[in-house]
């Protein structure tokens, strides 16, 4: 007996994105054929790259068929949903969501995590960009290596192309700033400098733009999160108490602004033995994984404290990049791929605050 287009549709129409409870024949299904031989393929659209429930939707379109004896080839594809309408987002009108990486203080790995997110989204198949907008200690390009191409403005000099990096365009401050005169630079200069970043450069069709903030909780940090249109943010923070206290100041900061942040990322979080596997809780242990509870919010991951990162950040190879088989690079892509997917449902479903608004004064 022939299927036809009617009756796969007919079966899938139940079944559920477990990302976002919505029913994948909405707008997720496409592209439905029936073979001469009377199978059927069709393709389904993932909200996010990497997806982890990739799975459990697998499993469920299987089942669905399978009630009506049918049977079927999922072709999988990547549709990143675009974020909510929201007035200062109109200055990227080709970025549907923009992820800022922020941290309560300095020296805990933000741009690390920013470099291996964009990369890990990058190999992940999504179209990713890098703001860094670090004024502090713009340190994106270093840890990227050597561009394939340079910023440039347009011929009629009113556009920016962004620098090239491993393929992800990339602005920053530091192509603009000598490192030595970044204290003459700062305030409205810098300012001016960002809008221009947000407003000129030409990013292209971007599913998620990287923003690597600057560390703390200052005017500076208020004014640039104020003035970039961010769609959720994460934050980074080492396990120990005191790096967790400053975190709460900064997720206050974004309460206010009323930017949710979608998750927390605990770095340094434990070391790896070399010679016996066994991991150690340097630092201190179980500090991520309450303050992700405390704000009603996902932990994103544990990443450990290990020389493949740093040396990643050093020699301009990322570890996704460098070393993507090692447990160190999985950490990583496993936080862009939580990361990716807790802005993509934010976008699919609407905005959730993070409860901290309501536990802290
Ligand atoms: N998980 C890790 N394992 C080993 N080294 C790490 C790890 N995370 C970050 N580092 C190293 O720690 C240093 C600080 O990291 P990074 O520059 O990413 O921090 P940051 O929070 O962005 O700092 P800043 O406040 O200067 O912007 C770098 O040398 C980096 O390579």
């Amino acid at each position: 007996m022939s299927v036809t287009v009617e009756q796969v549709l007919a079966a899938l129409s139940g079944v559920k994105d477990p990302a976002t409870g919505r029913e994948i024949v909405a707008d997720q299904v496409s592209d439905v054929r029936i073979d001469a031989a009377g199978e059927a393929t069709f393709k389904i659209d993932l909200i996010s790259p990497g997806f982890p429930l990739r799975e459990a939707l697998e499993a469920s379109v299987v089942a669905a068929l399978a009630a009506r004896n049918l049977r079927g080839t999922i072709e999988w594809g990547l549709k990143v949903p675009q974020k909510p309408a929201r007035q200062d987002l109109n200055r990227l009108p080709t970025v549907k969501n923009v992820l800022a990486v922020a941290a309560g203080k300095g020296g805990v790995g933000k741009s690390t995590v920013s470099v291996n997110t964009a990369m890990a989204l990058h190999r992940l198949g999504a179209k990713v960009a890098l703001l860094d907008a670090d004024i502090y200690g713009p340190s994106v390009p270093k840890m990227l290596g050597t561009p394939e191409r340079e910023t440039s403005t347009t011929l009629s000099g009113d556009r920016i192309s962004p620098a090239l990096y491993r393929g992800i365009p990339v602005m920053s401050v530091a192509f603009f700033v000598e490192p030595g005169n970044a204290v003459v630079w700062r305030g409205p200069m810098i300012h001016k400098l960002l809008k221009q970043f947000l407003e000129d450069v030409e990013w292209g069709e971007i599913d998620y733009l990287i923003v690597d903030l600057p560390p703390g909780t200052g005017d500076a940090q208020l004014s640039l999160a104020q003035l970039i249109p961010i769609t959720g943010s994460i934050m980074v923070t080492t396990p120990q108490e005191v790096a967790l206290i400053d975190v709460r100041r900064a997720v206050n900061m974004f309460n206010k602004l009323e930017v949710p942040v979608v998750g927390v990322v605990e770095n340094m979080s434990y070391y790896v033995c070399p010679s016996c596997g066994h991991h150690d809780a340097i630092f201190a242990s179980g500090g991520g994984v309450a303050l992700a509870r405390e704000l009603g919010v996902d932990l994103l991951g544990q990443v450990p404290i290990d020389n493949k990162i740093s040396y990643g950040g050093e020699s301009g190879v990322p570890v996704v990049e460098g070393a993507p088989a090692s447990e160190q690079a999985k950490a990583l892509t496993d936080v862009a791929a939580r990361a990716a997917l807790a802005l993509s449902k934010l976008s699919a479903t609407g905005p959730k605050r993070s409860s901290l608004l309501r536990t802290v004064t």
